[in-house]
């Protein structure tokens, strides 16, 4: 089985993608995580690019992790002394080999040069005691032949390893093999590729070219990254695991963890139907998927959650079956006689036919209806006030009933939204451990005076539930929504 190294650029070109900046704890944090998920080589950033990210490389050089940390570079004496001095080990250098490129960016020079500038920058940076990983920047759209002189003359300067980067993702999987086959034929030190994904296709790139010689590929988690984005990391890895044999050094169960913290640093939102790490990669909502999921899950999962740290979810929706119905009965262990289930499941399918998301807590007031179960709320709002406004910390005041004791709690939050559930996760705090999943608001109609309808996710234990707050008031809504999942999980 052939093990192929794993450079992981989340922190330098996914930082690059626009609007994601990430402080020095911040890198600190996805550098220990990368790490733990078990990465070769972490780009830690551009230490030439600003005093933050010089101290961010610095700092995660100096943290004792494992994987190799490495400064991305220009064939510039600068680049590579900031980068030294930041006592990054290796350097990802980069020159330009198209002649759109070379001409853009050195307009009175050509390629002859750039094999010189590259030459004197790989010594310089060997005589910094750099490990030097050198690249040829759009490369895809450069002459092979000249991308075969340039490495030649970077080996013989003694760089370590060689990177072929599909910079505007204009590669194809034919490409990429015919093209690998030929530069590993040519040169004895690894060959790394580096994609993006401007036409859907970095993943199926960087495995033909991994398949054809390349031992080593870059990427980032989640794929962002510059425009349409890098490579997936999650995806590349299963998809090399699963499909062609190959190994990789990352501890598959930490990748789900890791997506969730590089989404919450970078704010970058993970699609839901995204493979691997987006929401519903293991999500089942219609009838015929759940009912033969429940009697063998690889029925409809190609691999089980739990291969990448995740858990399988069911969910109703107008796509329901009965199987899906006496699952979600069992797990709140109600019993139903056939006429009564044939009603819960009209029921949601006319919810989910009225263009809703049905939520758990949707499902458990049908059930309760239709089986005449008067269930007593166990946690009542009695009162709630907030106060926010230009000079103000937002802070909300709630008097809750939970299982008829009367609690009242003061939180601030960054809005009033937040204050609000603050509060009321501060006031139930002392009856369970509830934490906040995730939570989705949207506007129905389109005023200022629109009917708000929030959904969210709660977990307590290994229970994860959805519920619903439709309101005109965004705080009410939200809080509604929050009572609602922890009446379902208290
Ligand atoms: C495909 C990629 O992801 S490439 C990596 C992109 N990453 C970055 O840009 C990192 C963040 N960048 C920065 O902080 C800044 O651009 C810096 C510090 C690198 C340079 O800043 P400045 O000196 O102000 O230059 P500026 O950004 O305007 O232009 C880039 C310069 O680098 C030159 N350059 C671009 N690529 C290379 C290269 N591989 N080697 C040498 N010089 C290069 C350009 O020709 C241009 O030079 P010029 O100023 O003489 O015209
Ligand atoms: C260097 C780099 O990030 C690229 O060519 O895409």
């Amino acid at each position: 089985m052939k093990e192929v190294r794993v450079f992981d650029t989340t922190l330098r070109d996914g930082e690059q993608t626009p609007g994601v900046s990430l402080t020095v704890e911040q890198k600190l944090i996805i550098a220990s995580a990368l790490d733990k998920l078990g990465v070769d080589v972490i780009e830690a950033g551009t230490a030439i690019a600003s005093e933050g990210d010089f101290k961010a490389i610095k700092e995660i050089s100096n943290a004792g992790l494992n994987a190799e940390i490495c400064s991305f570079c220009r064939i510039k004496k600068e680049d590579i002394d900031a980068s030294a001095d930041a006592e990054a080990d290796s350097i990802f250098m980069v020159a330009p080999s198209s002649d759109i490129h070379i001409k853009s960016k050195f307009p009175d020079k050509g390629r002859e040069d750039v094999i010189e500038m590259s030459v004197s920058a790989i010594e310089y940076a060997k005589e910094r005691g750099l490990i030097v990983e050198f690249g040829a920047e759009d490369a895809s759209r450069a002459d092979l032949e000249f991308i075969v002189e340039l490495f030649r003359n970077a080996v013989s300067a003694k760089a370590d390893r060689l990177t072929y980067a599909d910079t505007v993702g204009v590669l194809t999987p034919e490409k990429a093999e015919s093209i690998m086959k030929r530069l590993t034929s040519e040169f004895n030190v690894p060959i790394a590729i580096h994609c993006h994904d401007d036409f859907g296709l970095a993943t199926i790139n960087t495995v033909y070219a991994i398949k054809a010689g390349a031992s080593e590929f870059h990427a980032t988690v989640n794929g962002i990254g510059e425009r349409a984005g890098n490579a997936a990391l999650e995806e590349i890895v299963m998809a090399l695991e699963f499909h062609y044999g190959f190994k990789t050094s990352i501890i598959k169960e930490n990748i789900y963890e890791t997506s969730k913290l590089v989404e919450k640093l970078t704010r970058i939102v993970i699609p839901k139907h995204k493979p691997i790490v987006g929401e519903y990669a293991f999500t089942h909502e219609s009838g015929i998927h759940t009912s033969a999921i429940m009697r063998d899950t690889s029925t409809y999962e190609p691999i089980t959650p739990e291969m990448v740290g995740r858990k399988r979810q069911l969910v109703l929706g107008k796509h329901a079956g009965r199987a899906s119905i006496e699952e979600i009965m069992k797990k709140l262990g109600y019993k139903a006689d056939k006429n009564q289930m044939k009603e819960i499941l009209v029921r949601v399918k006319e919810l989910g036919d009225k263009g809703k998301r049905v939520t758990d807590a949707d499902v458990k007031t049908i059930i309760e209806t239709v089986l005449q179960i008067k269930q007593e709320k166990k946690v009542k709002l009695e009162d709630l006030s907030i106060v926010s406004g230009m000079h103000i910390m937002p802070t909300a005041s709630v008097k809750l009933r939970i299982n008829g004791q009367e609690i009242i709690e003061a939180a601030t939050g960054l809005g009033p939204v937040d204050a609000a559930i603050n509060a009321v996760k501060k006031a139930v705090s002392e009856f369970a451990d509830i934490k906040l999943v995730s939570y989705h608001v949207d506007a129905i109609t389109g005023g200022t005076d629109a009917l708000v309808d929030v959904i969210v996710q709660l977990s307590r234990g290994d229970q994860i539930v959805t519920a619903r707050g439709a309101r005109t008031d965004i705080i009410m809504a939200s809080v509604e929504a929050l009572l609602e999942g922890l009446n379902m999980l208290i």
